[in-house]
């Protein structure tokens, strides 16, 4: 039994901070840090599922807009979730980690359909599970895939591992003078049109009474603390209260 308190998470990582430094694609250091940290989480005992997104890669909506059909977009940008995982995946394994990747779009020869009881079955034996190509559907992005899948695979939470700290009161990399929230709740972040993470995302946790921190990947053992419930990142959840 874990003495942590979650006992089953679904992290999302942002593509664009397997980047590292570079402009596009994978930072091999960045993803074997990831993949130790992961590592670590995992040791404690609790059950870990990720979703990652693919921002390093491929963005439909950037190439809808240079005139692309959206969708075919879309599912370029979720084959780039496919590849992520599979690094991931990659990087995990190589610690010992015996690791599993689910694509919601079907592509036998180097993942698992996504089945949720199977996906279940893996985090019990203590597997990591890692979903990719989203949620399947064009017009979403991988916020609602990690979202959705959490409340499939009944997670605690919804941890965001991103290149920013947590929520702020405008995005700090465009105005650095931004305050971060320690907490606030799902209306608030819908209200003021926080656009850490999608309005679909945020609405179905809401909906669905999940909990979401939203954390730095890039600072080297918060994703372990946010997991033990130290104080760390924003937590977005029910209550009406911001600080
Ligand atoms: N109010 C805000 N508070 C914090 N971050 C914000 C806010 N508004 C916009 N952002 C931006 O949102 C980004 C978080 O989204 P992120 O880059 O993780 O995108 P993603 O679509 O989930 O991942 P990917 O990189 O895979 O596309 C932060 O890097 C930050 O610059
Ligand atoms: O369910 C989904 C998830 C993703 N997409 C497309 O993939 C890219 C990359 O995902 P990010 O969440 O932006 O990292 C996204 O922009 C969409 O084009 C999707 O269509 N459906």
């Amino acid at each position: 039994m874990s003495r942590h308190r979650y006992q089953r998470i679904l992290l999302k990582l942002s593509g664009e901070a397997l980047m590292g430094d570079g402009q596009y694609g994978v930072d091999r250091g960045v993803i074997e840090r990831i993949a130790r940290e992961i590592k670590e989480v995992t040791d404690t005992g609790v059950q870990v599922a990720v979703v990652i997104g693919g921002g390093n890669i491929f963005r439909g909506m950037a190439k809808a807009a240079d005139g692309m059909d959206r969708a075919t977009a879309d599912y370029m940008g979720m084959l780039a979730t496919v590849m992520n995982s599979l690094a991931l995946q990659d990087a995990v394994e190589s610690l010992g980690l015996p690791t599993r990747v689910q694509s919601a779009l079907h592509i036998s020869e180097v993942a698992e359909p996504y089945i949720r009881r199977r996906a279940i079955r893996h985090l019990e034996k203590g597997r990591l599970v890692i979903f990719g190509g989203g949620t399947g559907n064009p017009f979403f992005t991988t916020d609602t895939a990690a979202s959705l899948r959490a409340m499939e695979i009944g997670a605690d939470i919804v941890l965001k591992g991103t290149k920013v700290d947590g929520v702020y009161t405008e995005d700090p990399v465009s105005n650095p003078q931004a305050m971060r929230y320690n907490r606030l709740s799902y209306n608030e972040v819908l209200e003021r049109n926080l656009q850490v993470m999608d309005a679909t995302a945020i609405t179905l946790c809401r909906d669905n009474d999940m909990p979401i921190t939203v954390f730095s990947i890039n600072k080297p053992g918060a994703l372990l603390r946010v997991v033990s419930g130290e104080d760390e990142g924003t937590l977005v959840h029910g209550e009406t209260t911001s600080c």
